[in-house]
């Protein structure tokens, strides 16, 4: 790398995105060269070694010496600010400068540039088709793309421009006819262009493509002032170089680190939003939520004052998530970030709490299915029969404690939204007295459950917060935030844990969690922002955060662009959830859909295998495994349903010679092979290539799902609506590749996918 060098005051230089893919297929030298020149021209444009000149009869477009052999494309934005946009070999700079469109697009107002001659070239010389796997013989085949008519007939050339498709491609648009060629055209078009065209090839009307893709990152008035291209150019995706380092990180990393520098348009703005209060992100898997809760968090660390302390907390549901998100955000902002940023999982956050409160007091940790059996226990000891375990244990995890209920007189009024069965006040005088047996009998022996800790957590965070705000009442106007300094019975100083907190994984959170983390910051501007997609919860948190004193109305956001799964894939996950779609809440009370949920990936057909019985499937799964040989194996993932299938997937590799290493709690274990898990396991994680094995009838849901159908509908309802979203969740861990396997009959929810002539075709393409 070059000497270090001060940049001349004044000069600026910008990359493109997009110019630094062009840049890493270039030559390893050549690349070098681009690292140097970079670093030159930062320091001196107008070194006599540049031969900086305007292309002959073009205003802004000048060309500038990397080495001998090779030019850099630089767009003049004003006086020294320059947008480096291509690299290119000196004989095709000048070869025919009409190749060169470039502008300030009239609806995001973010400057464009694309290079015609390449898009004719590489494009419309009609590729080769894209290789397509041999279709599997339960696989549906797709409808054809309808050879010579072209793609975007339907549309006028106003209605494209009023899209913002980048007008000087559309002659070439309009000479499209098929999906190899639009797809080819994606890879060079501006970013919006492409969006907006592949929605419209997925079927999306001119005014769900205006509302979806087109309205969120349009300017406001769509009026633009005259000529600021420095405006415009920060409206791009681009980044001003700042140091040698950043240009060099950018094009190693290549397509591993853009999310860290190429945020999405609407991705950005969510993350600067100036909010007045608790803000709501969604969006289907994969588009880029942790990433937005990620940058946040840089950015709400980047405007706090000098200090040392931590005022920003990081959280999410388990621990694995948690390492991983401190692992992003120190690639993202370096240590000086994390420096003021805690990372804890909700429930470490809790224990802490209770703990700091209660030391030495540490209590075993047992599951549902202890709770259970100890429930069942209590009754038989008590001789009580009017009541089943299973529902007081239900009762007890989401009402008492999903809810935080912290007394009877809270416990008579609060609602039992989803509970199924009501119940009399009476009744409810009964299940409170013995929930609160329940509870001594637990502290007797010893144990306790993590909604118990989180709910004495909120409990205590509650009380906190209630000293604060009545000391804070008594003091005069001089008691601004960070006054508020006022000694608790210890002598220790007490104040507000955090100013800021930012939530990943928000949908599977419970109610306790929520009131513990509302009563960790005070009320106010960017205060809590949060990151989730009901479609994914997979435990049964449901809550409205209104009533927790979160109040998001009017301050939420969405993404629609998955940047993970490709179009062929997410169009089969999407698909799990067909007919159900109306079953799912903002976390609010209202829906939340995935309408305009896409990609703009391509891939290969999610495949699906069925075969007889167990033995059968698990040779379709080291079958698969061979024919990804050449994929590295921690790539790699096998989804099952249960731990059972995980010990036998695992030495069935083992005796094929393939070494695997299981998901657990606490993330794979070992270093080397194919990681293979339950399905809850793969919550945030993403997999180049996956396998879903054991997606048969009786595993996906499993029977005993069933068992509520008729004892209790809602319950059952909300078994299977979590069973699907598992399901969902798990496909769509993959980016390149998708494998499903079954033994025995195929799970119902992947039924439409295998059987020809079902609603299928129509309702997947709708999702592609
Ligand atoms: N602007 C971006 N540029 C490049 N890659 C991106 C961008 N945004 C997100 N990604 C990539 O997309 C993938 C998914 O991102 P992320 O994990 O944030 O999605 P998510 O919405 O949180 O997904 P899920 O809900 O499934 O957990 C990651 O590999 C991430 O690096």
């Amino acid at each position: 790398m070059t000497s270090p060098a001060t940049p001349a005051a004044g000069v600026t230089l910008r990359l493109l995105d997009k110019a630094d893919k062009e840049i890493v297929k270039l030559d390893r030298a050549i690349v070098g060269a681009v690292y140097k020149f970079q670093h030159d021209f930062r320091r001196n444009p107008r070194a006599g070694g540049f031969d900086l000149k305007q292309l002959k009869g073009d205003g802004r477009l000048w060309s500038a010496r990397v080495n001998r052999e090779y030019r850099a494309l630089l767009l003049r934005l004003g006086g020294d600010d320059w947008l480096l946009v291509s690299v290119k070999h000196r004989k095709h700079v000048h070869e025919n400068l009409e190749r060169y469109a470039y502008g300030i697009n009239q609806v995001t107002g973010a400057v464009e540039y694309v290079d015609l001659q390449i898009v004719r070239e590489d494009v419309l010389r009609q590729a080769p088709p894209l290789p397509q796997p041999a279709v599997p013989p339960t696989e549906v085949p797709e409808a054809s793309a309808g050879a010579e008519v072209p793609l975007f007939a339907d549309f006028t050339d106003e209605q494209l421009a009023d899209l913002g498709v980048a007008e000087p491609l559309v002659p070439l648009i309009r000479k499209l006819t098929t999906d190899d060629e639009l797809l080819g055209l994606v890879e060079y078009a501006p970013r919006h262009t492409g969006e907006v065209l592949l929605h419209l090839r997925d079927g999306c009307s001119f005014q769900q493509v205006m509302d979806q893709v087109t309205e969120p990152v349009a300017l406001p008035e769509r009026a633009l002032p005259a000529d600021d291209w420095q405006q415009a150019a920060s409206r791009a995706q681009a980044v001003v170089i700042t140091d040698d380092e950043q240009i060099q990180r950018i094009i190693e990393e290549g397509d591993f680190g853009r999310w860290k520098t190429f945020l999405h348009p609407l991705q950005e703005k969510l993350v600067r939003r100036v909010t007045s209060g608790a803000t709501r992100i969604s969006g289907g898997p994969g588009t880029g939520k942790t990433i937005v809760a990620l940058h946040r968090v840089k950015h709400l660390v980047d405007r706090l004052p000098p200090g040392h302390t931590k005022p920003v907390l990081l959280t999410t549901f388990n621990k694995n998530l948690a390492v991983d998100l401190r692992a992003r955000l120190l690639s993202l902002g370096g240590p000086q970030t994390l420096a003021r940023v805690d990372i804890l999982h909700v429930d470490q956050m809790a224990t802490r709490i209770v703990r700091e409160a209660d030391p030495g007091n540490a209590k075993r940790r047992i599951d549902d299915t202890q709770v259970l059996r100890e429930w069942r226990q209590l009754l038989v000891e008590a001789g009580e029969s009017r009541w089943d375990a299973e529902f007081l244990s239900d009762e007890w995890n989401q009402v008492i404690l999903g809810q935080a209920v912290n007394s009877r007189a809270d416990y008579f009024r609060v609602r039992r939204a989803g509970r199924g069965r009501s119940i009399s006040r009476s009744e409810r005088a009964e299940i409170w007295q013995l929930a609160e047996r329940f509870t001594q009998r637990l502290d007797l022996q010893g144990m306790e459950t993590h909604r118990q800790v989180a709910e004495r957590a909120a409990r205590l965070e509650i009380g906190r917060k209630s000293k604060i705000d009545a000391r804070q009442e008594q003091r005069d106007a001089r008691s601004g935030l960070d006054n508020i300094h006022v000694e608790s019975g210890s002598g220790a100083w007490l104040r507000y844990r955090y100013r800021h907190i930012v939530v990943d994984e928000a949908q599977d959170l419970s109610a306790a969690h929520w009131k513990m983390l509302r009563a960790m910051a005070p009320t106010g501007p960017d205060d809590i922002f949060l990151v989730g997609d009901t479609h994914q919860r997979i435990y049964d948190n449901q809550v409205t955060l209104g009533s927790l004193g979160i109040n998001i109305r009017g301050r939420s956001g969405r993404l629609t662009l998955s940047y993970r799964t490709t179009r062929e894939i997410l169009r089969y996950a999407s698909s799990i959830l067909d007919g159900v779609e109306q079953d799912y809440d903002d976390l609010n009370g209202d829906r939340d859909t995935l309408d305009g949920y896409r990609s703009i990936l391509h891939g290969s057909r999610p495949v699906l295998r069925g075969a007889v019985d167990r033995n059968a499937e698990l040779d379709l799964v080291v079958d698969q495994l061979q024919g990804w040989h050449d994929i590295p194996r921690e790539s790699v993932a096998i989804c099952v349903p249960t731990n059972e299938m995980v010990a036998e997937v695992g030495q069935r590799l083992a005796r094929r010679g393939i070494v695997s290493a299981e998901i657990t709690r606490d993330g794979p274990q070992g270093d080397e092979g194919v990681h293979i898990g339950t399905m809850y396991r793969f919550k945030g994680l993403e997999y180049r290539c996956m396998i879903l094995a054991g997606v048969s009838e009786g595993l996906v849901p499993r029977s005993s799902v069933d068992t509520w159908e008729r004892t209790d509908p809602a319950r059952h309802r909300r078994e299977l609506q979590r069973a699907r979203s598992l399901l969902f969740v798990a496909a769509t861990r993959a980016r390149d590749a998708l494998t499903i396997t079954w033994s025995g009959e195929p799970s119902r929810f992947i039924g439409p996918l295998i059987q020809p002539g079902t609603p299928c075709g129509a309702t997947a393409r709708d999702h592609r």
